[in-house]
């Protein structure tokens, strides 16, 4: 029957109704219950308890006062269901929660949300941080991200990791040689200038095997690897492009659409520009002087990993956007944390002298000897997550989670802060900056509290995304707050708050303070340089 048919026969039935009331009354009632029915089965009935917001925009204005609106969020519970603009979204306020949703579901909720121009227009699908996990638009997808997320893991698992120890204490002694011969380093504008170029320089050794050093050169490259992590961070911001809410105007031409020009155009420049960075490893390699890199390592594998060019030099630009910005942060909340704490460093320093001594500077193979210094660096990071709501990850599939539902494409984000701070893992205390708790009677190492991995917090994330720099993050850290408390007493001058914290869209940092860097005895920067030169 075609639909005309079928119209017209509906009208007919529609017209005779009135004058069978008992038959019309029968068929509301019917009518009534099977809504009801469809209404009281639901799955959306099922969703887990959250704030209402206001019709269309749900809580997307509340989300502008982050701290605030994720303190409310915490009065309903460990899963709290969220809407966005729209975007169905989920907070988790529990470890538990985050690793039963998280790492035990990683197969279904290792996703990302989409960022139209950022990730698809500019990167080309080639920013893997924001790379879809499953062929949700394309079935090339998954291929793309495993390909670049196991190229990086090669890169940076602990055994490449190794390779990298060298240049972390390199870059350490140098930010403390920076800081010894900056008069105006105890101002926050200074000192933070020097860990965003210790952590600038780090990550372009560790990554195309040469750091920054004076050059004009290498001012711009640092310069301009600077603007594409603000290009994109800008870009990525909510509301920057109308095409993120109305994904069908992706298919306007570009020569009609300004936005889609500047955007594919940008694409072929950082490109352009990250190629030549590739070319330049390539050129050193040939003549024998590349250190071990990165790109080296993904050159060298190019068969086995199978990447093509551009994957190649997104993977390497990907590293330097995200391990930069993140390692500076967390020096500056370390610096925080060891200048409000005296005793903690003074405790640390006693160690060094015992382990070190003051004739060399610390090495990261002296770890092992030097567990409070570890414990200061997992307290820092569980303390005060340095992105604290992580990267969204989101689900492929429909989840039922205790009782309640989690439809299919829910943005998934976890309250790290809240997580890192639960009193079930880390007892009443845990508000505290306390490096004790990770230590056991003998001073040693305890195991980690469970759904921490083994790094006694969830500050690097879950599951198929969690961070792949965290072994270079973990080396390198070590050694620079090891080399910072070996060489200076730090202390803050005036006031300083360790409660509130700056929001720089990603990651936080404390908010500015006056830090003192006094020099622990005389011979610290001659030996710091001795061994700078010796290299
Ligand atoms: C203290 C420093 C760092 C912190 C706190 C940190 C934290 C994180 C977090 C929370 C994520 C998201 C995990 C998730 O989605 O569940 C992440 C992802 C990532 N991190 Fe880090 N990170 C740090 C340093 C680094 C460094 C130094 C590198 C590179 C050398 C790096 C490379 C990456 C990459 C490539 C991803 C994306 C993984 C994916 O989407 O598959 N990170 N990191």
């Amino acid at each position: 029957m075609d639909a005309t048919l079928l119209f017209s026969a509906w009208q007919r039935f529609l017209l005779v109704l009135p004058s069978y009331p008992l038959f019309s009354a029968v068929v509301c009632l019917l009518t009534i219950v099977s809504l009801a029915q469809r209404y009281l089965s639901s799955p959306w009935r099922r969703l887990p308890p959250g704030p209402r917001g206001y019709p269309l925009l749900g809580s997307a204005l509340a989300l502008r006062h982050k701290q605030r609106f994720l303190a409310r969020c915490m009065a309903f519970g460990d899963v709290v269901y969220v809407n966005v603009a729209g975007q169905s979204t989920l907070i988790i306020n529990s470890p538990r929660a985050a690793a039963d949703l998280l790492d035990r579901h990683a197969a279904i909720s290792s996703s990302r949300l989409r960022y139209i121009v950022a990730h698809e227009l500019i990167s080309g699908s080639h920013f893997m941080v924001m790379e879809g996990h499953t062929d949700r638009y394309f079935a090339l997808c998954i291929l793309h991200w495993r390909r670049m997320r196991r190229a990086m893991h090669e890169g940076f698992r602990p055994v490449a990791a190794v390779n990298y120890h060298v240049m972390e204490e390199e870059e350490a002694a140098r930010l403390a040689l920076a800081l010894a011969g900056d008069a105006q380093a105890s101002t926050p504008g200074a000192y933070v200038r020097h860990y965003a170029h210790y952590a600038s320089s780090l990550l372009l050794a560790i990554t195309y095997g040469r750091p920054l050093r004076d050059t004009d050169a290498d001012r711009a490259t640092a310069a301009t690897l600077d603007g594409i992590i603000w290009h994109l961070e800008r870009t990525m911001a909510p509301g920057s492009h109308l095409v993120e809410f109305f994904p069908w105007l992706l298919a306007i031409p570009a020569r009609f659409a300004k936005w889609k020009r500047e955007a594919l155009e940008g694409h072929k420049r950082i490109t352009r520009f990250y190629d030549g960075l590739i070319d330049d490893v390539k050129r050193r390699m040939a003549i024998g002087e590349a250190p071990p890199c990165l790109v080296r390592s993904l050159v060298e594998e190019k068969q086995h990993l199978g990447m093509s060019v551009d994957e190649t030099a997104w993977t390497a630009g990907t590293a330097y956007t995200v391990g930069s910005e993140t390692q500076a942060g967390t020096l500056e909340w370390i610096t925080l944390v060891l200048a409000a704490h005296p005793t903690v460093q003074r405790r640390a320093q006693a160690a060094l002298d015992a382990v070190v001594g003051h004739a060399r500077a610390p090495r990261v193979r002296d770890r092992a000897q030097l567990p409070y210094i570890t414990a200061v660096v997992r307290e820092a990071l569980r303390w005060r997550p340095p992105v604290p709501l992580g990267v969204p990850h989101v689900s492929d599939e429909d989840v039922w989670y205790e009782g309640m539902f989690i439809p299919k494409g829910t943005a998934y984000i976890v309250n790290m802060q809240a997580c890192n701070a639960d009193p079930d893992l880390y007892g009443m205390d845990a508000a505290r900056f306390n490096p004790d708790r990770y230590l056991d009677e003998k001073g040693q190492l305890k195991p980690s509290p469970p759904d921490t991995k083994d790094e006694g917090h969830i500050s690097y994330g879950f599951g198929r995304r969690s961070c792949v720099g965290k072994h270079v993050a973990n080396d390198s850290l070590f050694v620079a707050t090891a080399t910072l408390l070996w060489a200076f007493d730090l202390s803050t001058v005036g006031p300083f708050d360790l409660d509130t914290y700056v929001d720089k869209g990603v990651t936080t940092v404390p908010k500015p303070f006056s830090c003192k860097f006094v020099s622990r005895f005389t011979e610290a920067t001659a030996i710091l340089t001795g061994e700078l030169e010796a290299q």
